[in-house]
């Protein structure tokens, strides 16, 4: 039987690419070769890719890894749930565990036994399936709950503001539900038959912010092969949803007022200014009054987006709406495990409302989906966030040195006593935490998930 999956391979060595092949096609559904890398990123828009099997270096003599990190940067930032396997016949640990950083699966040293490579592989597959729904798809189909003041308020303000055309800021601490809103507003508006464009611009590397959001012609640039249309010009007839904007540095910042300011882009190697017809949401977790004060934003750039402004007020702000979310998260994550007749203790469901859920909706979501999978005699299971609480820490059992075990040493556990310490720093904000690590944040997100953070 063969994996129903897609592997492509990148890597300059034509020999390589052969006996990879050769190795994979009898276990996989498709196995697509490429030994150009200008050509990932169009490859990569094309077609649906589960795993990317890459080379570290390019050029001949090359073993900086450099290269390897700038396509994995960008096919993450292209297709962030994929998985990415580095190849290196350099196998030092320090260049594996900073691909990993930045976003890598695992990594494979040159040459590979072709069962080692196999194994590694099927490997990346389970983790893909055990991290089913992923954080930005479950975000499609459910619905926006709560019942409090605070949330009826912005309820209220999301189909006043729907209703119109206006630019609109949505504020509010990571987890809180504003790219929910983003797809609630869109969804309500005269628009919601276009397309919802989302822009992470935390995630968009600097050298690539103006051909991502403006397009480019083919022949722009080395890796321009064909025309690209951008971000702008994609969400022409629905809406586009900047994601992150508080991240976005001054000189690209400069460049986003002035396409939303004349309605028009300029696509990389063109001179030709062409319109653009899209609603522009923006979502941010800083303040950017603050930002403006301190000089990181433009005061020009604020007003042109925040005509209408809705902060998502955290949950420790709006405790009555904790056990409603409890009750729907629960019943939806039975459904979805086939679990029936669980439920929560009263005695956890009064210390579930009291504890002030720094990660907001979507900690209180991913709390309940582990106290479902953990849960026994029809209780759901919610120990292991009262040990997070009760000892403010991250959860994980710090040994010290004198009893440290083999496990200390693997780099699984060092990356997620690092990731949980980090989250603990920046009170569960994803983006800060994100940066600290040297991650994206859909890179952190699929490391949460995977260490059930
Ligand atoms: N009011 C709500 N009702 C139900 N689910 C919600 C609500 N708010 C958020 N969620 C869920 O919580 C998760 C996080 O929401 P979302 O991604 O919209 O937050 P965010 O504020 O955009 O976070 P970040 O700033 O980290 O990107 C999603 O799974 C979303 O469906």
């Amino acid at each position: 039987m063969k994996y129903p999956a897609t592997v492509l391979i990148l890597d300059d060595n034509l020999d390589l690419l052969t006996a990879a092949r050769l190795c994979l096609k009898p276990h996989f559904q498709q196995v697509l070769l490429l030994s150009e890398p200008a050509e990932l990123l169009t490859a990569l828009t094309q077609q649906r890719v589960d795993i990317l099997l890459l080379d570290m270096n390019f050029q001949r003599d090359a073993s900086s890894g450099e290269e390897g990190i700038f396509y994995l940067k960008q096919a993450l930032n292209t297709q962030p749930d994929l998985k990415v396997v580095m190849m290196t016949a350099y196998a030092e640990l320090p260049l594996a565990v900073r691909a990993m950083q930045l976003g890598a699966s695992d990594f494979i040293a040159k040459p590979w036994q072709n069962e080692q490579l196999l194994r590694t592989l099927q490997q990346q597959l389970v983790t893909k399936a055990a991290s089913h729904v992923p954080v930005t798809a479950a975000v499609d189909s459910l619905p926006m709950l709560g019942e409090s003041p605070a949330m009826q308020q912005v309820q209220h303000l999301i189909s006043k503001a729907a209703a119109t055309e206006a630019n609109i800021l949505l504020s509010g601490e990571s987890g809180t539900g504003k790219a929910l809103a983003a797809q609630a507003i869109h969804a309500a508006s005269a628009r919601s038959l276009g397309p919802l464009i989302t822009v992470d611009m935390g995630a968009i590397h600097s050298s690539l912010f103006e051909s991502e959001l403006f397009g480019h012609k083919k022949g722009a640039f080395t890796d321009a092969k064909s025309d690209y249309s951008g971000r702008l010009m994609q969400a022409s007839g629905g809406t586009l949803f900047l994601d992150e904007l508080g991240n976005l540095p001054l000189a690209q910042q400069a460049k986003l007022l002035t396409a939303l300011q004349n309605r028009t882009v300029v696509a990389v190697g063109s001179s030709q200014p062409q319109p653009f017809d899209a609603r522009l949401i923006c979502a941010t977790n800083d303040n950017l009054a603050q930002k403006v004060q301190s000089g990181e934003f433009r005061q020009d750039l604020l007003y042109r987006i925040n005509t209408i402004e809705i902060t998502l007020p955290p949950l420790r702000q709006r405790r009555e709406d904790i056990s409603l979310l409890l009750n729907w998260y629960l019943q939806h994550y039975c459904e979805k495990y086939q679990q029936t007749g669980l439920r929560i203790t009263p005695g956890d469901l009064k210390l579930l409302c009291q504890y002030d859920w720094p990660g907001n909706v979507r900690q209180l979501a991913h709390a309940v989906e582990r106290a479902v999978v953990l849960a026994e005699g029809g209780i759901a299971d919610f120990s292991q966030l009262f040990t997070v609480a009760a000892s403010n820490s991250s959860g994980l059992a710090y040994e010290t040195a004198g009893s440290a075990t083999e496990q200390d040493f693997t780099l699984d556990y060092v990356e997620q006593k690092t990731i949980a310490q980090a989250l603990q720093y920046y009170q569960g904000n994803i983006s800060q935490a994100a940066k600290a690590l040297g991650l994206t944040r859909a890179a952190l997100y699929r490391r949460m998930e995977k260490y059930q953070l």
